[in-house]
């Protein structure tokens, strides 16, 4: 029989999980506090254990951390309330295996995922992910940061939460929402995708909402928008930061009160859409300089999923190089040359670049010709070509040397009558900016002796944009 433990302060929830349980035939132990844990965890080895995230003299979260350090064979659910949900998100990246939330509105559900897990069905799960990443054109790779990614998208996909994705241009955020659409019971349903920067405010609107007859010179017909359309499905929202504030309001009121009117129309419509969306900017910094609505984040970021851009996961390049060689057709292969091009290059357009690389490739090699050498790839990538960027940061005693350096490649690559790549422009000043405020921060806190706030207070900025610009971005979901 297996031994279940109960972690929770509110006796009514345990005791009803308690009677749940014993039903089941299980064998249950109830801790109303971290004293009785703490005396339970000694007495025995449990099979799994419902943990509260707020107790009145412990953490849930300490205890799910201990539980799983030292019975790795308990498996975990913690139980949150939904303005909790955020720490639920917390919990599965320390290692729950799974979250419900609290009140059960569905005793099925709870009684699936229970059992779920009682049958040992963890690596299930794992087969599963690699099933879906496929069916949503994800190449999975070898990445760890790639792999507990996705695992937490998995593990989110079925419950009714928005998600925020986001990732440098390229690194694959529709895919991850298709993955996540996929995952959710939501599969059936459409998944609508939409490109907030790629429409004007009042075509944007009408696409989301949809339009009455009349509503404005054109609209000759009344058409559904995107909201509609998807029904219960998902709706992707790419470029969420490029909406405006007026957009920004209503898609706002959608997710507080699940309520919209099309434009020009009278009628108010319900919807039970699952919102996904995605950006590459820094929406908390658009909030700071109010192109962005905090409260429309606070509603869209209840899990925050970043996908690292390629140059930092570089053990993946090659498992999606010959993935994109193989869809291809199985004979081509990379040069030993190329393959070390490809790990040193940056990729500013990431998977997407790539794959074009890979694809230009192909067209200009010779018709008998297996193997992709450097010859067949841009200009820019070659090796001995000036680089904009030296790999060495800029530090105080080599500041200046960086920016001459800076400074005389791009004077080079201006001059120069090859072709220009725009986005690897874009990109070297992204990251001369990124260097340049990470060098200034350093000095700073050479001067006062490491003191962070001082330092913050003397760059006359807050101590997160201090941490973002010592790279140290807060990982809270
Ligand atoms: N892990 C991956 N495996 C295979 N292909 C990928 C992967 N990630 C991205 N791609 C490919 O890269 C291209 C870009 O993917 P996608 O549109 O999902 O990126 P994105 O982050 O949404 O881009 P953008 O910000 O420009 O909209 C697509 O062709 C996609 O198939």
């Amino acid at each position: 029989m297996a031994n279940i433990l109960i972690v929770d302060d509110d006796r009514e929830v345990a005791n009803f999980l308690s009677y749940f349980l014993k039903e089941k035939n299980l064998e249950v132990y109830k801790a109303y506090n971290g004293k009785d844990f703490q005396r339970l965890f000694r007495q025995q080895s449990y099979h799994l254990a419902l943990i509260d995230v707020k107790l009145p003299d412990a953490s849930g979260l300490d205890i799910l951390k201990e539980i799983t350090e030292q019975m790795p064979v308990c498996k975990t659910i913690v139980m949150t309330g939904y303005s909790t949900i955020k720490v639920a998100v917390e919990a599965i990246k320390l290692g729950a295996n799974d979250f419900i939330e609290k009140p059960f509105a569905d005793l099925d559900v709870l009684e699936k995922t229970i059992d779920h897990l009682l049958k040992n069905k963890t690596t299930m799960a794992e087969s599963d992910i690699q099933v879906l990443a496929k069916k949503s054109g994800i190449v999975t790779g070898n990445s760890e940061t790639m792999k507990r990614l996705l695992a937490l998208a998995y593990k989110i996909a079925p419950k009714h939460i928005n998600v925020l994705i986001e990732g440098e241009t390229g690194t694959g955020k529709e895919l991850l929402a298709h993955f996540i659409h996929q995952a959710s019971k939501r599969n059936e349903q459409p998944f609508i995708g939409i490109n907030c920067g790629a429409l004007s405010d009042t075509l944007l609107e009408s696409e989301l909402f949809g339009h009455d007859k009349g509503a404005f010179t054109g609209a000759l017909k009344e058409r559904k928008g995107v909201f509609e359309l998807a029904g219960k499905g998902t709706l992707f929202l790419d470029e969420i930061g490029e909406a405006s504030l007026a957009t920004q309001v209503k898609l706002l009121r959608i997710l507080e009160t699940g309520e919209f009117m099309r434009v020009g129309g009278e009628k108010i419509q319900k919807t039970n859409t699952r919102i996904i969306s995605a950006t590459h900017v820094d929406l908390a910094e658009a909030v700071k300089s109010k192109t962005f609505r905090e409260d429309l984040l606070y509603r869209l970021d209840v899990v925050k999923l970043v996908i690292p851009p390629l140059r930092e996961r570089k053990e993946d390049i090659h498992l999606i190089a010959n993935h994109l060689l193989e869809q291809a057709g199985t004979v081509f292969q990379l040069s030993a040359e190329t393959a070390a091009i490809f790990e040193q290059y940056d990729w500013p357009g990431n998977v997407r670049e790539l794959s074009n690389v890979i694809k230009r490739a192909l067209t200009v090699m010779d018709e008998d010709s297996h193997i992709i050498t450097p010859k067949h790839l841009p200009e820019k990538m070659r090796i001995g070509k000036p680089r904009l960027v030296e790999k060495k940061q800029p530090e105080e005693e080599n500041f200046e040397e960086y920016m001459q350096q800076w400074t005389d490649n791009m004077i080079a690559v201006w001059k120069s009558e090859d072709k220009v790549e725009m986005e690897m422009i874009l990109h070297n000043v992204k990251e001369l900016e990124r260097e340049i405020g990470r060098a200034f921060v350093i000095k700073m806190l050479r001067a006062t002796i490491g003191n962070r706030q001082d330092a913050a207070k003397r760059l006359n900025i807050s101590m997160r944009k201090l941490r973002y610009l010592l790279n140290e971005k807060s990982t809270r979901p």
